[in-house]
């Protein structure tokens, strides 16, 4: 019989309602156990450890301490406090059938992940390039063919285009039909060959059919759209990257992009962020990106290095640190187990470095949030001042992010992610110097239109996603009565609404 170890995490306590006293309360799928302790003395910890290790055991799994737990752990941040750290496995022991335990043995799989990527604008395209050259070099793990689904629309190719075709002359032609035919993404990355088995395909539900690997890339604004179309028609095992930059928000709640989906079609899903401008990547000019993928516990690897067939509960913890009320069904035996090392062979590329982490919060937030900070470079350089207005925005605009990070996400936010990845400051840096959202908001205040005018007569179809990022976040901070804590943010949305002038923003920085 192989065991499989799940994830684990750290046990939360909060101060108790009961005076003089605090309270540790660690949930579980399974199991809530709760202790009080008196607010002067420590936490007797080994004798907590005990008394939950009963119930855990009945419960059918184990306790950890610090220094014996296994990798790839969740813990929530705010648990940490001046106590031992106690960790509690978060899935039951699996079980491994006999066909599965050979596959383990012999290092075989009898299915292959099928690739979708949802989304074809320039940096939907440019991935699904990058993901068909891994597929083709990892045929033992992936099906070859990746789907790349097209918002279909239709297109006339211009007579000195490689591909006119005098027998079709100035029809519009499908887009799915000029790539399927010709290899190359003509409107939104033209002159970019792509791999002969990226398949451009207009149909959602068809595209994930049988996918257990989704990649999500397209604008935000339409990803609650696209989430519908397809529940219901994708494996309940599959499971998701996200490389949406944006977030979601109502007025009273925001939530990673990511999550969003997760918790929308009921899977597991990643973000990829970086500092990545698409044409260049296509064209294999190098650069680096982050990978945020909390391996959940039922595709845990047991020690053998193998995943799947989990029974008992299937929890994973969110981007708050709480347990998510999305039920997983593990990544079956027969498919390699999906986590880090996958995804890593499924991204990585000699001019597409990749670092794998497990800050969601970090790498969404950086990728979302640097492009209100991109559009407010470009209005202060289209107003004609340098690089030190520049640096002094950028270095503004770095700290709301973490400001907003520390705000709605306190417990699990690791803030060296900004520091130290390039979803922080290396996206941060290359979005304020090349990349649309300051680009075009240069061009808007040089040519004294508004943002939204040069995205419709500029961009042939391609979005600007610091546009709605600013004005959904910047209505979310009013909602909650915040705004004063973020002047950057909120000065973007004021010129953007054209109730704020540029040079007035350093006033709002002024004691
Ligand atoms: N382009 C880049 O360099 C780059 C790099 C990193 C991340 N990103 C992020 O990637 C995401 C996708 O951006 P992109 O650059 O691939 O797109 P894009 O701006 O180039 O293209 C827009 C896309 O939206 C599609 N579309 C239009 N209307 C639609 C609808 N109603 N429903 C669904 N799709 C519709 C279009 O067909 C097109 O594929 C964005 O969040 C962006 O911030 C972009
Ligand atoms: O071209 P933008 O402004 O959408 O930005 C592209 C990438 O996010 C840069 O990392």
């Amino acid at each position: 019989m192989v065991v499989c170890t799940g994830q684990s995490f750290l046990a939360p306590y909060k101060s108790s309602s009961i005076p003089g006293l605090r309270q540790i309360f660690l949930r579980h799928p399974s199991f809530q156990a709760t202790r009080f302790f008196p607010s002067n003395c420590p936490l007797p910890q080994p004798s907590f450890s005990q008394s939950v290790s009963k119930q855990a055991a009945s419960a059918g799994l184990r306790l950890f301490n610090s220094s014996h737990r296994p990798r790839n752990f969740h813990f929530s941040k705010t648990s940490i406090g001046p106590f031992a750290p106690v960790y509690v496995q978060l899935s039951k022991p699996r079980y491994f059938s006999q066909s599965a335990k050979m596959a383990i043995t012999s290092g075989s799989y009898t299915q292959k992940h099928k690739v979708t990527v949802i989304g074809s604008g320039n940096w939907g395209t440019t991935v699904a390039k990058l993901v068909a050259e891994n597929t083709r070099e990892h045929g033992d793990i992936f099906e070859e063919d990746v789907q790349m689904w097209v918002y279909e629309e239709e297109v006339t190719l211009s007579k000195d285009s490689p591909h006119y075709d005098e027998s079709v002359g100035d029809k519009p032609q499908k887009l799915t039909s000029v790539i399927n035919k010709y290899h190359e993404n003509v409107k939104y990355l033209p002159k970019i060959a792509l791999p002969t088995n990226v398949v451009a395909n207009p149909s959602l539900q068809d595209a994930v059919k049988d996918s257990s690997i989704l990649i999500f890339n397209l604008p935000h604004e339409f990803i609650g759209n696209v989430c519908k179309q397809i529940k219901g028609h994708i494996p309940p095992y599959a499971r998701g990257i996200s490389c949406i930059k944006g977030v979601t928000v109502t007025d009273s709640d925001v939530s990673l992009i990511c999550e969003y989906i997760g918790d929308a079609l009921g899977i597991y899903c990643g973000a990829l962020s970086g500092a990545n401008i698409a044409s260049e990547i296509a064209n294999e000019e190098w650069c680096e990106t982050t990978i945020a993928y909390n391996t959940p516990p039922v595709d845990e690897p047991g020690s053998n290095g193998s995943a799947g067939g989990a029974d008992g509960t299937n929890g994973h913890l969110d981007a708050r640190g709480q347990i998510s009320k999305t039920q997983l069904t593990p990544v079956p035996q027969e498919y390699p187990p999906l986590g880090h090392d996958v995804m890593y062979k499924l991204f990585s590329r000699p001019y597409f470095t990749v670092s794998m982490v497990s800050d969601v919060v970090g790498v969404s937030l950086g990728g979302a949030l640097k492009n209100i900070v991109a559009i407010a470079c470009g209005f202060v350089e289209g107003h004609g001042w340098n690089m030190t207005a520049k640096t002094a925005v950028m270095r503004r605009g770095m700290q709301e992010i973490i400001a907003f990070a520390r705000e709605f996400f306190p417990d699990t936010i690791e803030e060296k992610t900004f520091w130290e990845e390039s979803a922080g400051w290396g996206d941060m840096i290359v979005s304020c110097t090349s990349a649309r959202n300051w680009r075009y908001s240069k061009m808007a205040v040089e040519r004294g239109v508004t943002v939204q005018e040069i995205e419709k007569t500029e961009l042939n179809g391609q979005k600007l996603q610091g546009i709605s990022t600013t004005r959904e976040v910047a209505s979310f901070l009013r909602a909650r009565g915040v705004e004063q804590k973020y002047p950057l943010f909120m000065a973007v949305d004021g010129i953007l609404d054209g109730k704020v002038k540029v040079e007035d923003i350093p006033k709002l920085f002024r004691k």
